[in-house]
């Protein structure tokens, strides 16, 4: 196996991109009527970064990520185009796999920590019998595999051994989320989703599995899309932000721009929630109002309800993409004005007044 692949610095716009989406969206059919869970949203993401998309709970995070694997469950339905290249071959149209084709995209070119996942081991098998399952379901030879997932193991700064003679419930939390990390990781896969993998432990692992991933990042070039609702948690380790309000995306771009000129209104208050960007999460308070609900979106920019700038316009008309700066995005009519007139609760970095 090419354990090692290649570390290649160069400009964002000359990478590859691995995942393109277009109009996305996700609906479940209700007695009430059609739930738009996720609407029509467009995300590139390019070899070797870290996106970060964060967004309050309900906002349609988790719809996004398994749209990104062509895992939605019945009954919701997904629609629109993601396009997945990789290195060398032919791009695959994601939301046509199925059968086979999807079972080993999902192991070899995208993988997934899913949610909740930490109940994903099979509590009456021992760890080690979860990675030799997965080799020989993929007809990966067993010698050869186990290896690599000592390697694996060994690069999350766990015990091989330990760890793969143990039966799930003897490793703690920190421990288990970072052999199902390696787990993920078993048949070398491009890129590696992850949906609130951190959510269930406490903030002293929360920042250590953060310190590994951009380790396991670097040394394995691996692309990687972190899902939270933990804001100052993922800005220390993504390149890149995308911030979801009522299941779409409202402002994107690099981390430092979004932390330090954020654009849009509900980006604003989603940091002035965060009374410290190195705060914990409990520590933050709600952005104040209610989150639209899915089978009646209100017209125009979804946020408009919520939003201090709204006028006609926002009440009529969705607001596309402006560009802020060099790519830094934010959907809203009114941004520069958001600039100026929701002044950020003074905080490292946030000085734009
Ligand atoms: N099986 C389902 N049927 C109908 N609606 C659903 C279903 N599962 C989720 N939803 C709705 O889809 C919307 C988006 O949910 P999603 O799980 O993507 O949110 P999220 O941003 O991941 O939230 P959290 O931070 O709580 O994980 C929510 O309004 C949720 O109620
Ligand atoms: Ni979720």
């Amino acid at each position: 196996m090419n354990l090692e692949k290649t570390n290649r610095q160069s400009n964002r716009n000359d990478r590859r991109k691995i995942i393109s989406a277009r109009d996305v969206a996700v609906t479940f059919e209700m007695d009430r009527g059609t739930s738009r869970v996720l609407n029509d949203v467009n995300m590139d993401i390019y070899d070797g970064e870290i996106v970060g998309i964060v967004g309050e709970s309900g906002s349609g995070k988790s719809m996004f990520a398994d749209a990104l694997l062509n895992a939605v469950v019945d009954p919701g339905v997904a629609s629109g185009e993601i396009r997945y290249t990789p290195e060398e071959g032919e791009s695959l149209d994601v939301l046509g796999l199925e059968g086979k084709a999807l079972r080993e995209f999902r192991w070899n070119d995208v993988s997934m920590v899913f949610q909740g996942a930490l109940s994903a081991f099979n509590p009456t098998i021992r760890v080690g019998a979860h990675f030799k399952e997965t080799l020989s379901a993929h007809g990966v030879e067993k010698r050869e595999g186990m290896e690599w997932a000592r390697q694996l193991l060994a690069d999350l700064y766990l015990d091989p051994n330990r760890v793969l003679e143990s039966y799930p419930h003897e490793l703690s939390g920190g421990m288990k989320q970072r052999a199902l990390i390696a787990l993920s990781l078993l048949l070398e896969p491009d890129m590696l989703v992850m949906d609130e993998p951190t959510a269930a432990l406490d903030l002293l692992m929360q920042r250590s599995i953060i310190r590994l991933l951009r380790e396991v990042r670097d040394k394995y070039n691996l692309t990687m899309v972190f899902i939270t609702h933990d804001l100052p948690l993922v800005a220390r380790l993504a390149d890149r932000l995308a911030v979801m309000y009522a299941f779409e995306f409202v402002e994107t771009g690099p981390t430092e721009k979004i932390l330090t000129e954020p654009s849009h209104p509900y980006t604003r208050e989603l940091l002035n929630a965060t009374p410290d960007i190195s705060a914990p999460i409990d520590q933050m308070k709600p952005v104040e109002g209610a989150a639209p609900d899915p089978v009646t979106p209100p017209a125009g920019c979804s946020y408009h309800p919520r939003c201090p700038l709204a006028d006609e316009r926002c009440e009529a008309e969705a607001p596309p993409f402006q560009s802020v700066s060099q790519n830094h995005e934010a959907a809203c009519f009114h941004w520069e004005q958001a600039v100026e007139e929701i002044p950020m609760a003074s905080q490292g970095g946030n000085s734009d007044e």
